[in-house]
C-alpha cells in the first residue's frame, strides 16, 4: 500500500509556528497526566481550522526532515492521503489517525455533552488532553529515541457531531468471539447515555447485511442483557464485503457514525468503508473495534473476549487429562482456535500444567526420527504413562499437506480453509504404536466452537465497555480508527497498522521459552527455523512505510517493530 503523509502544504511554515506559538503560550501541552483536564487546544477547536493545522505539533528542528517525507510522499498520493506521520523532539513519531477535517475543512466543532452529564461532571480532570498520545514501546533505554505514539483515546473537550444529528449504525462480522454482544451493549448505552444519542441501528449478519437487510432499531432497553449471552444479537457472516454498496447504504440512509466489530478482514473491511467515505467527502466517522479469538491483530495488546475463551479452554484440558490419566498409556489430544497465531494454545497450555505438548502455526514440527514429536510421545508414555498434547488447528498445515493434496479451499471472506490437524495427528500416533505393538489410547477432543460461543467472563466485560466508550469518544470526536490497548493505554491506531501485519507468538521470545520450559517438550527446532522465525519476526513487525528518505522517521519505527509481540512479558 502506498502511503502519504499529511503535512502543512508549502509555505506554511511561518503559520505553523505561529499556531505552534499560540499553543504553547495558552498551556495547550505539557501536562499529560491521567485524565488530565485540559481547557485550551481541545482537538476539535483545531478541526474548524484549516487543513494545514490539522498536523500536531512539529517541532522547528525535525520540519525540514518532514518536508523531505512530503516530496518524497508526492509520487503516491493516490492510496492514501490516509496517513498521517508527524515527528516531534528526541526521536518522537505521531502515527495518527485521519480526523473529519482532513477533508471537510470548515466541520464545526461543539461542547461535549459529557460537561453537563451529572455523573462525569464531576470526575475532575475527565477529559483527555488532545496531544496526549500512548508510546508503542515503553521498554527503553537511557538514550533510547522517543519512538512511535497513537493518538490516546478518550473523550475530549469539543465534539464534530451534536447529538441529535448522529444516526450511527453497529456491524459485527468474522467468527464468534466472546464479549461480542457486551460491546454492541455499550455502544449502544455509551452513545445514549453519554452523549444523548438515540438514533442508532443494527446491521444484520456482517457486512452484506448494509446492503441486503433492513436496519434494526437498538436502544438501551433492547440490549439491555444481551451481555449474558454468547454470540452476537445483530448476527455475523464472513464475506460479502462490497465497498461501494456499503457506502452507498450509509450515504443514502444518513448514517454519520459506524462502528464496526470484526478481526483483521473486518478491519480491511473497515479501512475500504473509510476511503470510500473519505473519496465522497462525507461527513461520516469510521470507529472499527477488533474482535478475534486468535489474538492476531497488531499493535493491540490483547483481544477481547481471549481471556474467556482461554478460560473456557481449561475445561476441554481438564477433560482429556482425566481422559488420559485413566487409561493405560492414555493421551488426551485437544485441538484450539488459531489459524495462523498459536496464542490460545500457549496461554491455554501455560495456565493449565497439564499438558506436555503444545503445537502451534508459528513453531514447525516433524514427526518422525530423532527429536521428532513421536519420539516424544513414546518416552513421556514410558516415563509417566499418560500425556496431554494442545494443538492449534492451524499447527503442521504443511506436514499434512505432504500426505493428504491440499485443496486450497477458501471461505467466504478469502481464508484458507485448513485440513484438520488434530485428526491427522490421532491417526498418526495411533499407527505409529500400533506398529511398535505399544498399547495406548488416544482420545481427540474438539472444543472449537465452544470456547468462542460462550459469554464474556467478569475482566473481558469490562474491557469490552472500555472498548466501546473509547470507540464513541473517537468518533464524536471525529476520528476514524482502530480502537485498542496499547501497553495498557487505550489509543486511536491507523487502520493500515492493524491490518498489515498479523499478531503471532514469536517464537524466539521468552514466552515460548516459558512454555517449552515448563512442558519439557522439544523445540523441535533447527537452527534454519530460529533463523527464519527471526527474520520473520523482524519483517512482520515493519509497518508498510512510505519508501521516503526520512531517516527519523524510519528510525523510530525500526525502534517500534523491535518491541515483543503483543501481551509479552
Ligand atoms: N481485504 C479485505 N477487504 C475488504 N473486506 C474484507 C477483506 N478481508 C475480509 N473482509 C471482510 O471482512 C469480513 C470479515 O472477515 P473474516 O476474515 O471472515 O473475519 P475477521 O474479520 O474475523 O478476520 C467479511 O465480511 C469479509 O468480506
Ligand atoms: O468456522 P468459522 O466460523 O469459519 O470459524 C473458524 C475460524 O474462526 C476463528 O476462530 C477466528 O477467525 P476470525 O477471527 O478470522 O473470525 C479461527 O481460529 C478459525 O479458523
Ligand atoms: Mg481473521
Amino acid at each position: 500500500m502506498a502511503s502519504h503523509i499529511i503535512l502543512p502544504p508549502d509555505g506554511d511554515d511561518d503559520e505553523q509556528q505561529r499556531r505552534e506559538d499560540e499553543e504553547n503560550d495558552g498551556g495547550g501541552s505539557g501536562s499529560g497526566g491521567d485524565g488530565e483536564q485540559q481547557q485550551q487546544g481541545g482537538g476539535n477547536a483545531k478541526a474548524a481550522l484549516p487543513f494545514s493545522a490539522m498536523c500536531v505539533r512539529i517541532s522547528r528542528d525535525s520540519y525540514p526532515n518532514l518536508r523531505a517525507l512530503r516530496n518524497a510522499s508526492h509520487a503516491s498520493l493516490t492510496d492514501a492521503a490516509y496517513v498521517k506521520i508527524s515527528e516531534g523532539d528526541f526521536g518522537y513519531v505521531l502515527d495518527d489517525v485521519p480526523h473529519l477535517a482532513d477533508y471537510i475543512p470548515d466541520v464545526p466543532t461543539y461542547p461535549n455533552p459529557l460537561q453537563d452529564h451529572p455523573a462525569y461532571s464531576t470526575v475532575k480532570q475527565y477529559f483527555v488532553n488532545e496531544d496526549d498520545t500512548v508510546p508503542q514501546k515503553v521498554v527503553v533505554q537511557k538514550n533510547s529515541r522517543r519512538g512511535v505514539h497513537f493518538r490516546r483515546a478518550g473523550p475530549r473537550q469539543r465534539v464534530n457531531f451534536e447529538s441529535d444529528e448522529v444516526k450511527a449504525c453497529i456491524v459485527s462480522c468474522g467468527g464468534l468471539c466472546p464479549g461480542l454482544n457486551t460491546v454492541i451493549r455499550e455502544l449502544v448505552c455509551g452513545l445514549a447515555h453519554m452523549y444523548n444519542v438515540n438514533n442508532i441501528f443494527g446491521i444484520q449478519n456482517g457486512y452484506k447485511g448494509f446492503y441486503s437487510s433492513n436496519y434494526v432499531a437498538i436502544t438501551p432497553k433492547t440490549v439491555n442483557d444481551i451481555h449474558k449471552r454468547g454470540g452476537t444479537v445483530l448476527g455475523t457472516s464472513r464475506g460479502g464485503h462490497d465497498t461501494k454498496k456499503i457506502v452507498d447504504n450509509i450515504q443514502d440512509r444518513g448514517i454519520n457514525q459506524v462502528y464496526i466489530i470484526g478481526g483483521d478482514g473486518t478491519q480491511k473491511g473497515a479501512y475500504e468503508i473509510y476511503k470510500e467515505i473519505r473519496k465522497r467527502g462525507l461527513k461520516v466517522a469510521v470507529a472499527g473495534v477488533p474482535k478475534t479469538i486468535d489474538n492476531d491483530i497488531a499493535i493491540i495488546d490483547k483481544s477481547f473476549g481471549f481471556d474467556s475463551a482461554v478460560e473456557e479452554a481449561q475445561r476441554a484440558i481438564n477433560s482429556a487429562h482425566v481422559e488420559a490419566c485413566s487409561a493405560e498409556n492414555g493421551i488426551g489430544l485437544v485441538k484450539l482456535m488459531g489459524r495462523y497465531s498459536g496464542f490460545i494454545a500457549m496461554y491455554a497450555t501455560l495456565a493449565s500444567r497439564d499438558v506436555d505438548c503444545c503445537l502451534i502455526p508459528e513453531s514447525p514440527f516433524y514427526m518422525d526420527g530423532e527429536g521428532g514429536l513421536l519420539q516424544y510421545v513414546e518416552r513421556r508414555l514410558k516415563e509417566n504413562k499418560h500425556m496431554v498434547i494442545v494443538v492449534a488447528e492451524g499447527a503442521g498445515q504443511d506436514i499434512i499437506a505432504k500426505s493428504i493434496p491440499a485443496s486450497d479451499q477458501l471461505d467466504a471472506s478469502g481464508n484458507k480453509l485448513l485440513l484438520d490437524i488434530g485428526l491427522w495427528l490421532t491417526h498418526k500416533i495411533k499407527d505409529h504404536f500400533k506398529s511398535k505393538k505399544m498399547e495406548m489410547t488416544i482420545k481427540y477432543i474438539d472444543p472449537t466452537y465452544m470456547i468462542r460461543a460462550i459469554p464474556s467472563n467478569a475482566a473481558d466485560n469490562v474491557y469490552c465497555t472500555l472498548l466501546a466508550h473509547s470507540a464513541i469518544h473517537g468518533a464524536m470526536a471525529g476520528y476514524s480508527f482502530t480502537v485498542g490497548m496499547v501497553n495498557g493505554r487505550h489509543a486511536y491506531i491507523p487502520f493500515y497498522r492493524v491490518t498489515s501485519t498479523r499478531n503471532k507468538v514469536k517464537i524466539t521470545d521468552r514466552m515460548w521459552a516459558r512454555l517449552l520450559s515448563s512442558t519439557n517438550q522439544p523445540s523441535f527446532l533447527s537452527q534454519k527455523d530460529i533463523d527464519e522465525a527471526r527474520e520473520a519476526d523482524r519483517l512482520a513487525n515493519k509497518p508498510p512505510l512510505p519508501s521516503v528518505a526520512n531517516h527519523n522517521v524510519a528510525r523510530a519505527f525500526d525502534q517500534s517493530a523491535a518491541t515483543s509481540s503483543n501481551g509479552e512479558i
